[in-house]
């Protein structure tokens, strides 16, 4: 069917949601923009489907949130009996629309007799992956488009270990998703007669319980936190969206009684009023917290994404100034001080394991090496990441150590099965306590590991290119890397390339080796001096992603050379 077609199939709609109409009117003028949302169904993609709020089959609407829905209670009523009424867990974040999307899904389910529990109000995207695991359900959905602006929505899939459903079983389930060419039929049930009947269950301060009780579990020196944790100074800011509330009850169970929340970012707010880019990833998101962390002479301040997964950090310096670290410096932290913890107590386990993307920094793995701990690879998707773990507690072939991603993702103990905010947010506020008491910060404990283990530095480049333009540029810019074949970078040669679509690895003499990964739209260079360079579509946003990973002298050398071999890709770009 053409866009035109579908666009006239939804414009007909006599009792079309109002929010929509009103979307499709401010469009109906804008042949671009129709097209836009027309042409193609949003895609399951990294962390399942997100996309722009408003009208369209390429758009996040009760009718698209209907159709995904569809799929799975389809998916769902292929399954035995006892199995379907295991049900489904429901979660939402801040969002516009968050909250009518989930309870539009619970309705889809109930339709199919599927049972659903749904959040009260808004919480985190790992309380959601917990709620799975502890409720026993089937599957799980969170309603959330993570960072991005607040145009967008999105929609993840858990399975029922926790985790974002890994691609066999999302491309199961998209197969049933697409079965569903009239989104206008998809039968919904009434929100109050499910409620009524039991079929949906509404819960809340229950669950934040329990898996308050569970995060205990993150702190390691219980004696150290509850010394240093009454005089550090926090400031925390959740980014106008989920991770407020188990954020503070975390942080002072933990012991830490010191630290405020930026109060103008503190209430959820679709709006993200304060902040247009809600990500950690970017400096922006750290602007108030700076504010308030210089007038309070603040230790550490943290912010989290909107829906408590992702996690940024800055420390205060001598000079009162706030430096900011990286997802990549997080993570080899807090890692390097697990390891150390465990050693030191004598449970660290000879079969350890770091699970980490093949675009994050190499930095990590030099500190788990240290301490006899072996780091794994897998794609970008947390998901991954979380599969590993499961296959780790089938065979024992591995304890789970520590699992990031360089996008400020990590996931400290596993009764969660996605990246998770809140138990980082809790364990890097250990690791500051750790170096204060030393009379040093997080920043000083990064210098010592750099020290040690080399000047690692990294960048990640993403570049923006919307609509249906944009996507073509995308899939160009790929295609030019495929075609030209870059031989060097800033002058250094590449001595290997792995095309993870491919599955091969070709070093500079033409052997060429199989990649023992799920295929993937990833390319990756490695040159003569050790640095790393990879670039892929990203599979939440309208970009493509270069990531650069290298080594120097001094943290300032590591870092100019980040810089060159970034002039270096924007040069092969434009040439
Ligand atoms: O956006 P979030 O926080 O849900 O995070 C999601 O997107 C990140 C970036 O993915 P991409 O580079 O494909 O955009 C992934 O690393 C992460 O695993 C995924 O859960
Ligand atoms: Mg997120």
């Amino acid at each position: 069917m053409s866009w035109e077609e579908t666009y006239t199939i939804w414009n007909k709609q006599p009792d079309l949601a109002p929010e929509v109409r009103e979307d499709l009117d401010k469009i109906v003028n804008d042949k671009e923009a129709l097209e836009d949302a027309f042409y193609t169904p949003m895609e399951f993609g990294t962390a399942g489907m997100r996309g722009l709020i408003g009208a369209g089959i390429n758009r996040m609407n009760i009718y698209t949130v209907r159709q995904a829905t569809e799929g799975l209670a389809r998916f769902m009523d292929t399954l035995d009996e006892e199995t379907k009424l295991r049900g489904v867990a429901i979660s939402y974040d801040s969002r516009h629309m968050s909250q009518e999307f989930a309870f539009e899904a619970a309705r889809v389910l109930g339709a199919h007799g599927i049972p659903s529990f749904v959040f009260e109000s808004l919480r985190p995207t790992p309380e959601l992956s917990f709620t799975v695991r502890h409720l026993h359900a089937y599957a799980g959905i969170m309603i959330t488009a993570s960072h991005n602006p607040k145009q967008y929505n999105g929609y993840k899939i858990y399975g029922e270990d926790g985790a974002q459903m890994p691609p066999k079983e999302s491309d199961m389930i998209t197969n049933y998703i697409r079965e569903v060419d009239d989104l206008f039929a998809v039968e919904v049930a009434d929100k109050d007669a499910l409620i009524n009947d039991g079929t949906l269950k509404v819960i809340g301060s229950e669950v934040d319980e329990v898996y308050l009780e569970n995060a205990k579990e993150v702190t390691i020196d219980r004696e150290l936190v509850a010394e240093e944790g009454k005089t550090m100074k926090l400031v925390f800011t959740p980014l106008h969206g989920t991770g407020g509330m188990l954020g503070e009850k975390a942080l002072r169970q933990a012991g830490f009684e010191d630290f405020t929340m930026v109060p103008e970012q503190a209430m959820p707010d679709p709006e993200f009023s304060t902040v247009e880019h809600p990500n950690p990833e970017f400096t922006e998101a750290f602007d108030l917290a700076i504010k308030l962390g210089k007038s309070q002479k603040a230790d550490l301040l943290v912010a989290v994404d909107p829906d408590a997964d992702r996690l940024g950090a800055a420390v205060r310096q001598p000079d009162g100034e706030y430096e900011l670290l990286t997802g990549n410096q997080i993570a080899a932290l807090m890692l390097n001080y697990i390891l150390t913890a465990r050693k030191k107590a004598g449970n660290l386990p000879a079969n350890g394991a770091l699970v980490k993307s093949i675009v994050s920094s190499e930095f990590a793995a030099k500190v788990a090496a240290d301490f006899g701990v072996e780091a794994i690879n897998v794609l970008t998707g947390f998901k991954f990441i979380a599969e590993q773990i499961q296959h780790f507690e089938e065979t024992n072939e591995h304890s789970f150590m520590l699992g990031f991603e360089e996008s400020y993702g990590y996931l400290i103990r596993p009764f969660v099965r996605d990246k998770d905010a809140i138990q980082s947010l809790v364990l890097l506020a250990e690791v500051a306590a750790f170096y204060k008491k030393q009379g040093k910060n997080l920043y000083d404990g990064l210098q010592e590991l750099f020290e040690k283990y080399g000047y690692f530095a990294e960048k990640t480049i993403a570049l923006t290119f919307d609509g249906i333009e944009g996507a073509q540029e995308i899939k160009d810019l790929m295609a030019k890397f495929r075609q030209e074949l870059p031989t060097d970078f800033a002058g250094y040669k590449v001595i290997a390339a792995e095309d993870y679509q491919a599955s091969s690895r070709q070093d500079a003499a033409g052997n060429v080796t199989a990649i023992n990964l799920p295929k993937s739209n990833v390319l990756k260079y490695f040159l003569e001096d050790g640095t790393w360079i990879a670039v892929r579509p990203s599979g939440t946003e309208p970009k493509i992603k270069f990531y650069i990973g290298t080594q120097g002298d001094s943290e300032a050398d590591a870092q100019a050379k980040c810089e060159k071999f970034e002039k270096a890709i924007n040069d092969f770009i434009k040439g």
